[in-house]
């Protein structure tokens, strides 16, 4: 089984459009745990332009699933997880004006970096993930890093499943098993979707994690939350 972590980044959008509270964050990710998820994923930026540092603070003391927090580590960032101590930070290596996540680590030249910083959140045991893109070398670099998981980026696969390229799920495929013959968990997320999801969890193995969240909130508008992750969820058994 591969665990949903429903990314609200798009929620908190909604909710900054008219400055009020209209939906309410919390409430929501509260009703996303109820309806199934098993975790929730927030990518505070430093323009706070979705999820704001006092949105993760509130969402802490709250949350009774896994609570996982992206962002570049930056020292801001560092701290706010080190206050929260959530069950996982992933790491991702966004430019402050990126639209959004839009590239993996290039875990050989950052091998160093990502190993000091990695070591300040293990020391609090917060379990870490690495951002990367389906690429053998980030992998094998990223096992390296102390890192307990990577996270694969997969816009690229999305692209082609979009453009009738199913098999471009190989590279996935084959840095999945990489990573956990190296003793690293894999996670995967970036414009996943309910027609995406299927293909892509019946040929990448060793799938623990999923976030998803653009692709998600939109298909709720149609469906409902609450009927969006339960459809996901069947898709990931
Ligand atoms: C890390 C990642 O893959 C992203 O999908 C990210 O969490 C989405 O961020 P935005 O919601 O800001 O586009
Ligand atoms: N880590 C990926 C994520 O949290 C959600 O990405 P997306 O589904 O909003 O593209």
């Amino acid at each position: 089984m591969t665990k949903l972590s429903v990314n609200i980044n798009k929620i908190a959008t909604l909710r900054n459009a008219r400055g009020g509270n209209i939906p309410n964050v919390v409430q929501v990710a509260l009703d996303i745990e109820s309806f199934g998820a098993e975790g929730i994923t927030v990518h505070p930026r430093p323009d706070e332009r979705h999820i704001t540092y006092q949105d993760v603070l509130d969402l802490s003391g709250v949350l009774t699933t896994e609570f996982n927090i992206e962002g570049n580590p930056i020292t801001k960032f560092v701290n706010l997880v080190l206050q929260v101590k959530p069950a996982q930070v992933t790491l991702v290596p966004d430019k402050e004006d990126a639209i959004t996540s839009n590239a993996g680590w290039d875990t050989v030249k950052n091998k160093t970096y990502l190993k000091e910083v990695i070591s300040v959140f293990k020391e609090h045991n917060i379990r870490t993930s690495v951002f990367v893109d389906p690429d053998p070398a980030m992998v094998r670099a990223a096992a390296e890093t102390g890192a307990d998981r990577i996270e694969l980026y997969t816009e690229a696969y999305a692209v082609s499943y979009a453009n009738g390229k199913k098999g471009d799920v190989g590279s996935y495929a084959e840095c999945a098993k990489i990573a956990h013959e190296l003793g690293l968990e894999v996670n995967a997320g970036h414009d996943l979707s309910l027609e995406n999801i299927g293909y892509f969890k019946e040929k990448v193995a060793h799938l623990e994690e999923v976030s998803i969240g653009h692709a998600l909130i939109a298909e709720s508008l149609y469906m409902g939350l609450e009927k969006t992750i339960q459809n996901y969820l069947k898709l990931l058994k």
